[in-house]
């Protein structure tokens, strides 16, 4: 290793470390061999412990604060902790903590809990999508995805309840983010009592500030004297948790699963013991990576006989996600190969090392085009120094970047651009339009969105029967899918599923189509993967294909044999199950009503092409090599060699997204009839291609 990594020089340790891991760490019983002394004492450590007194001070006084701090520096775990002490909780008020991802709302809800002496679910409690562990009359500090945040406003759109909201991880610039955002700014004006916190360690918080900086005049519902500064008020927390060291690649690496691979091996060769945290793009990156540890753990028992392996990304069950906070045998290394849901606000206690790849799965929509790509791109230095404040939480920490410290220097881009900003809109639109803000162009927005790609939303809601004439939610169906937490595509397919009577399979496919893949993807065994879904394949498409996957799971009465046999992800089987049992739930209270459409694949298709109509696409007359058109914007597309249908090639085709490698692949393809379109989308078919679908 020590010709292969040269040790970097991006930051000097800011914390002395002389104390951290020896004193405070007694070789005792936790999942990694350390045991702590006390909890207040670590809390006390924490470099925000310093600045209690005058964060306090600034949120009694300034409607927003904003603080910058260092990954580690305990900004999400304290600082709604001192909120409490203070009293912002008293007489029914609760505190509010944002996280963009679900596992961090988790994780950090149960931290505190913990921190705090409680049970989770009472004073201290957490709220995701389809998860509620809260209490209505004692819970005083909710931790919640900003998403969820957004939800209730539904209901509640001053958010009356809350006395201080902390939006956390700022720098993220998720798109809930960013529309929480500029929402929480409308209601300060209305509720000037209301505290904002916006937390980040690294957002750029000049802008940040300049944001909410108004010098309109407030129409408070409190009294006069409870007004507080308009002005944003910024602190920067010095110091952070114990010091990591980076270390840099000589060479760019051509294979980066491979580099991990070989990084984790020779960690666990030559380092102490300490868990390692690998960060990947995706599912298919992530369950090569494990295959690949597998397989040398066979074949060199020796050196890697002590090491746990775990993936971590959101197709995961829960209970496989949890497993990666579990403790593991005495004398064994956890290996914890992640996507970036693990990359903010997560405390993996026995995390020693951090192998970064430098890579992650990212959106990048093309209004113009009206196409949305989930790419892997390089990731920003904010993500990088995330990344490597894995490691050094509860002890000093070593961080492989898996890319040269010139690239880091020189290239890397300082933040990442807002999601805003690279994301198809449908979803953030129908959500305002829900929540009654009817001029969206002229929102607020902390990063605009392009004026195109709103339009595109606005135009695709509109055609979907959500929107009417005046840009206004439908009734009842825009209320419906408004509610239904899902992208509005997936939701309207859910309605039309209604009245074709195939609910039953549609929500089997929204649950399946929720999550990366159900398939198992090895690496070399291609062929073996291609004949096992060939014993499932339906000549309709995909989405046929995974009712027979799903089939054929329940006969075998959920069997992890059957799976591994036919190539089948358990894990994410386990996971579908889980989201189809929430999607029943959210039906039902919709007014949908369960049904099978038993053998009937063409209710499936048509609801299909009710909330996918936009994605048609057509073969090219005279294609040798299975070229399509997409109708809404002629784009050249390919159907992507993992589908059921590809070299098939059905002369119409619906997709449920696009993947860009060489080409414009289409994943998860279904054939379907032309004439369905314009029975679906009458107006979006005559607006497109008024000629080229027969009538
Ligand atoms: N589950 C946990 N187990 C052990 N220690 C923890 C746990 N959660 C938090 N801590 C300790 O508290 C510290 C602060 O965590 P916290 O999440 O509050 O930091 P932060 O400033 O919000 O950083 P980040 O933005 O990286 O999450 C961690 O570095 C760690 O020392």
């Amino acid at each position: 290793m020590a010709q292969f990594w040269k040790p970097g020089t991006e930051r000097p340790p800011l914390l002395d470390d002389e104390d951290g891991g020896i004193l405070l760490y007694s070789a005792s019983s936790s999942s990694s061999g350390y045991g702590y002394v006390s909890i207040e004492k670590q809390r006390q450590r924490l470099p925000v412990f310093k600045y209690r007194t005058a964060i306090l001070y600034l949120v009694e006084t300034h409607a927003t604060t904003i603080v910058v701090g260092e990954t580690g520096s305990g900004k999400t775990t304290q600082i709604p902790q001192f909120l409490k002490e203070a009293g912002w909780a008293d007489g029914g008020r609760v505190i509010a903590c944002t996280q963009p991802r679900r596992l961090a709302v988790q994780a950090v809800a149960s931290r505190v809990a913990e921190e705090m002496g409680v049970k989770l679910g009472e004073e201290v409690g957490y709220t995701i999508r389809f998860e509620d562990l809260t209490d209505r009359d004692s819970t005083r500090i909710k931790f919640l995805t900003d998403g969820v945040l957004l939800r209730e406003m539904m209901e509640d759109p001053l958010l009356t309840k809350y006395s201080v909201i902390m939006v956390d991880e700022a720098h993220e610039r998720s798109i809930s983010t960013d529309v929480l955002l500029g929402l929480l700014k409308k209601i300060q004006r209305r509720r000037p009592e209301l505290r904002l916190i916006i937390s980040s360690a690294t957002i750029e918080a000049k802008s940040m500030a300049a944001f909410f900086h108004t010098s309109k005049k407030r129409r408070g519902l409190g009294g006069e004297d409870c007004v507080p500064k308009t002005e944003p008020a910024i602190l920067s927390v010095e110091g952070r948790g114990f010091n990591v060291q980076i270390f840099y690649v000589e060479e760019p690496v051509s294979d980066y699963i491979q580099a991990a691979v070989s990084t984790v091996m020779s960690i666990h060769d030559q380092e102490p013991m300490g868990d390692i945290l690998v960060f990947l793009t995706g599912q298919d990156d992530i369950d090569a990576a494990v295959r690949l540890l597998t397989e040398e753990a066979q074949s060199n028992r020796k050196s890697s006989s002590g090491l746990v392996v775990l993936p971590l990304y959101s197709g995961l069950s829960r209970a496989d996600q949890d497993l990666v906070f579990s403790p593991i045998p005495r004398g064994k290394r956890k290996v914890v190969i992640a996507t970036n849901i693990a990359e903010t606000s997560l405390t993996l206690e026995g995390v020693s090392y951090v192998v970064d790849s430098g890579f992650s799965k990212q959106r990048f929509y093309n209004p113009i085009s009206d196409i949305e790509n989930l790419v892997v791109a390089p990731i920003s230095k904010a993500s990088a120094r995330q990344r490597a404040g894995r490691a050094g939480r509860v002890r000093p920490g070593k961080c492989y970047r898996l890319y040269s410290e010139e690239y880091f220097v020189k290239e890397m881009s300082a933040e990442g651009i807002p999601e805003m900003q690279r994301s198809n809109l449908v979803s953030c639109v129908i959500q305002l339009k829900a929540l009654g803000i009817d001029n969206i162009l002229g929102f607020d927005w902390p990063a605009s969105p392009s004026p195109e790609a709103m339009i595109r939303a606005l135009e695709v809601l509109y055609s979907l029967g959500v929107l009417d004439d005046d840009a206004k939610l439908t009734s009842p169906a825009g209320f419906q899918v408004a509610e239904i937490p899902l992208d509005p595509m997936v939701s309207k397919m859910i309605l039309a599923s209604n009245q074709l009577g195939c609910s039953e399979e549609i929500i089997t496919i929204a649950a399946i189509l929720s999550i990366q893949s159900i398939w198992v993807s090895v690496r070399g065994q291609q062929k073996d993967l291609d004949e096992a879904k060939l014993r499932f394949a339906a000549a309709e498409g995909d989405h046929v294909t995974f009712l027979n996957v799903y089939k054929g799971f329940l006969q075998s009465g959920k069997s992890p044999k059957w799976c591994n046999k036919n190539f089948v992800n358990y894990q994410a089987m386990r996971k579908v199950l889980e989201i189809r049992e929430q999607l029943k739930r959210i039906a039902q209270r919709i007014g949908i009503v369960l049904k099978s459409c038993e053998s009937d694949m063409q209710a499936v298709r048509k609801a299909v092409t009710a909330g996918f109509f936009a994605n048609a696409c057509n073969l090219e007359a005279f294609s040798h090599n299975g070229m399509y058109k997409t109708i809404r914007s002629t784009q050249e597309v390919y159907i992507h060699p993992s589908s059921v249908l590809f070299r098939v090639n059905p002369k119409w085709v619906i997709y449920h997204s696009l993947v860009s490698t060489d080409r414009q692949y289409m994943r998860n393809v279904i054939s379907i009839d032309p004439s369905w379109l314009i029975e679906a989308a009458p107006h979006f078919y005559q607006h497109h291609q008024p000629n080229s679908i027969p009538h």
